[in-house]
């Protein structure tokens, strides 16, 4: 069965069975992804053995870490879907659905949207690209509770997840330089950073991601990046999505990344870290060529 199938049938069943009741019901039936034969679409990291489905993988981090960012990044690389569960919520946002409203509140708050919502439009995500023959995915803002973690590691295989580390007051500055251009969905930041070597803390510096010029006059701010409402998100994942960190870490799966700085810096170490190196290389070529 597909992935989007079971986490919609998780979500209908009258209470949600344990994790390992859903993974020996569930999990043989998974593996059904046609076969690819380009490598970019197997697991890349330590050595696992290659797969015939694209990479399943999880970005964990803090709001403004860079998740959206590197997340897209990869899935470029390695020809995934990047899905992110903030992106299907805001999505949801601009339509007139009955959802709408009851969403927009939660979010402008700063509060997560309940498992039952987000699932759904996890699944229906999934169910468009399992039509589309989609395989693989790399997941951003998703899973972000215990629950979550829980009925997603009971249905499919998570190859990795890496979680991406950064100090928080560098977070919060992130968070309040981010612009969204309203015509490409482009994501900016116009902030400069600066931080000082700070109690153990090292110094670190990050240039603005500046728009092109016919995006400058189209910027917009999310309703959610305010300082109060940013301060909340980052208590609320402290609180919700630290815990999904333990869960991943106690299964060997949870891959640790400080950030080191900007882009230019973080990037080209985040490769080598996930062994895709070789595929630096060829950015770097096809940059030059
Ligand atoms: N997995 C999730 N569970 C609950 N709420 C979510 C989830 N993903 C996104 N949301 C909602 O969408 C909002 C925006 O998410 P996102 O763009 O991922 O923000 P962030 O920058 O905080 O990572 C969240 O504050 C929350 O209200």
């Amino acid at each position: 069965m597909a992935m989007a199938a079971v986490l919609n049938r998780v979500l209908r069943s009258p209470s949600s069975p344990s994790s390992s009741a859903i993974a020996s019901r569930f999990l043989s039936s998974l593996s059904s992804s046609p076969t690819n034969s380009d490598p970019r679409r197997f697991s890349a990291s330590k050595g696992e053995e290659s797969k015939d489905r694209g990479v399943q993988w999880v970005f964990l981090g803090c709001p403004g870490v860079g998740k959206g960012t590197y997340a897209s990044r990869l899935s470029n690389l390695l020809g995934v879907p990047h899905i992110a569960t903030g992106d299907l919520v805001r999505e949801e946002l601009t339509s007139s659905g009955p959802l709408a409203q009851q969403l927009k509140d939660i979010v402008n708050q700063g509060k997560l949207v309940s498992d039952e919502i987000i699932i759904n439009l996890l699944s229906k995500r999934l169910e468009n690209g399992e039509a589309k023959g989609e395989s693989g995915f790399i997941l951003d803002g998703f899973p972000r509770t215990i629950r979550q973690a829980v009925i997603l590691e009971g249905t499919t295989d998570i190859d990795l997840v890496i979680n991406l580390k950064l100090r928080e007051d560098v977070l919060l500055e992130k968070c309040l330089g981010r612009r969204i251009c309203s015509q490409c969905g482009g994501n900016f930041n116009v902030a400069s950073i600066n931080a000082k070597e700070e109690n153990g803390k090292p110094a670190m510096s990050m240039a603005p991601l500046l728009p092109p010029a016919h995006c400058t006059s189209k910027l917009i701010t999310r309703a959610d990046d305010t300082e109060e409402v940013v301060k909340e998100r980052l208590r609320i994942y402290n609180d919700m999505s630290q815990p999904v960190e333990d869960f991943y870490r106690g299964r060997g799966k949870l891959l640790e990344f400080d950030l080191p700085g900007g882009i230019p810096e973080s990037w080209p170490k985040l490769l080598e870290v996930l062994n895709l190196d070789e595929y630096h290389e060829d950015e770097k070529k096809s940059a030059v060529a």
